[in-house]
């Protein structure tokens, strides 16, 4: 470790203190700090029971860990508050399309359209804080850990807020306030949450997908969430009957065909969460995936994507892969496999899985979500030009043959002219047949 110049380090330390003094709303609360710091010193030299005594007596501690949903509100509730700004030990949590609390900073916004938004979160140090006429020391922590079977190592986060026990009442209004200034203000959003270890991190929270702005076969939208609705409502009729209370479903079809955009837009017409996880993640084990199945953040639909990429039939597709065909049929249905889960399973390519994998009560319903047919294309086309009249829209989505191309191609297509109506019209008049996706593919811009 380097040795730091003494010079300097006496510089820093000075600078530091003289700040704090005249630019600290809580210079006044110096000669607290200085009588405090007396304490500690004194309470060294007394015995830890006698000491441990006395913190428990007169003071009371909230200690928060870092897996806990309320930690990311009170880091960056934390972090917002003036006294914040006094730590010096601080991390970057990065979010996109997520306006929380703290000291935010955005970015830009990137190729999807998304806002990058950088927050400072306090990792170590600690600072003394007036909230609502008490005095709050609040500490952030954290800790190294090794990951069992890993040579990856991470780290375990806390908030600790000591304070004297008169103050007890404002524990509850000191988490509803980190709360509204935070996670609060996410409603209407769908978290994302993807795998962190042994648990789950939030990866990003972003405006629900109305249903209405995805274009599937008639009936399916319906009866998928006519299906969902009717098992959030029998729970009392499953554990009549003994049956477990879960559900899955299989979405298979063609890359681009809105298989994730559908998981992300149920979860938003429900009002939960989706919790991402792909069984190619590097390092996950039996044990790892039981691990994640049984602490699903609340409330959250677990998407289980490319099902297909780990197993052909049910054997691993490569050497490297460390979860066992067997493991993943008994996270999915052993006990730890929680009450009440929804599963999503996506392939492209669901003639190369095991009969297993998606019997009913892994995957109850199998759903194809195929290439964009007419009519799909004319409702992506009523999208994009509401104008159009009916005549105008049948009359150019009937000239790319049904089954040949993606929704995502189609509606990458229609945003790149979106402002050349009459461009897309002339272009779709002259397709024809099967020259269609080439050409398609081909035509310049504008
Ligand atoms: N049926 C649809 N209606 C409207 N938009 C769609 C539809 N299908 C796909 N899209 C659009 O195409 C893009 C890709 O969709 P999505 O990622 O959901 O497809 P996918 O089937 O999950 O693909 P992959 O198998 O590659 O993961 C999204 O931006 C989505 O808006």
């Amino acid at each position: 470790m380097p040795i730091p110049d003494p010079l300097s380090l006496w510089h820093d330390l000075e600078a530091t203190v003289r700040h704090t003094l005249t630019h600290n709303e809580l210079a006044q609360g110096g000669l607290l700090i200085a009588a405090l710091s007396a304490l500690a010193v004194q309470a060294r030299t007394l015995p830890a029971t006698a000491l441990n005594h006395l913190k428990g007596r007169f003071t009371i501690t909230l200690d928060v860990q870092g897996d806990d949903a309320a930690f990311p509100w009170l880091a960056a509730w934390l972090a917002a508050q003036p006294v914040g700004r006094h730590l010096r030990h601080l991390g970057v949590v990065t979010r996109f399309n997520e306006q929380m609390g703290g000291q935010n900073l955005t970015l830009g916004v990137d190729r999807d359209g998304d806002d990058v938004n950088v927050r400072l979160v306090p990792l170590s140090g600690q600072v003394l804080l007036r909230y609502r006429g008490h005095w709050v020391l609040a500490r952030p922590a954290r800790t190294q850990r090794q990951i069992a079977g890993s040579s990856a190592a991470g780290f375990n986060h806390s908030l600790t807020f000591r304070m004297l026990a008169s103050a007890r009442p404002i524990i509850g209004e000191l988490l509803r306030d980190a709360y509204d200034s935070t996670a609060g203000r996410s409603d209407g959003r769908v978290e994302i949450h993807v795998p962190e270890y042994q648990g789950w991190t939030l990866a990003e929270r972003r405006p629900a997908r109305p249903l209405s702005s995805l274009i599937y076969a008639e009936t399916l939208l319906d009866t998928l969430s006519g299906d969902l609705n009717a098992f959030f409502r029998d729970r009392d009729w499953y554990a009549q009957m003994g049956i477990p209370y879960r559900r899955g479903y299989l979405l298979h079809g063609p890359p681009g065909n809105g298989k994730s955009s559908l998981v992300a837009a149920l979860a938003g017409q429900f009002g939960l969460n989706v919790c991402v996880l792909n069984l190619a993640t590097p390092d996950l084990t039996d044990d790892r995936l039981t691990g994640l199945l049984s602490t699903l953040p609340r409330r959250a639909l677990l998407l289980l994507e490319d099902i297909d990429a780990v197993f052909l039939g049910r054997e691993p597709r490569a050497p490297t892969v460390k979860l066992s065909f067997n493991g993943l049929l008994n996270a999915l249905d052993g006990v730890a496999a929680g009450e009440g889960r929804v599963t999503f399973m996506t392939t492209n390519d669901p003639g190369g899985l095991d009969a297993a994998l998606i019997r009913p009560g892994r995957a109850d319903r199998h759903v194809h979500l195929g290439n964009a047919t007419p009519e799909q294309i004319a409702g992506m086309l009523r999208r994009f030009w509401p104008d159009w009249t009916e005549a105008q829209v049948r009359d150019l989505a009937q000239r790319v043959p049904g089954g040949l191309l993606s929704m995502a191609r189609v509606q990458e297509y229609l945003l790149e002219r979106r402002a050349d109506e009459a461009g897309v019209t002339h272009d779709w008049a002259t397709l024809t047949g099967t020259g269609c996706p080439t050409r398609l593919r081909l035509l310049p811009a504008g």
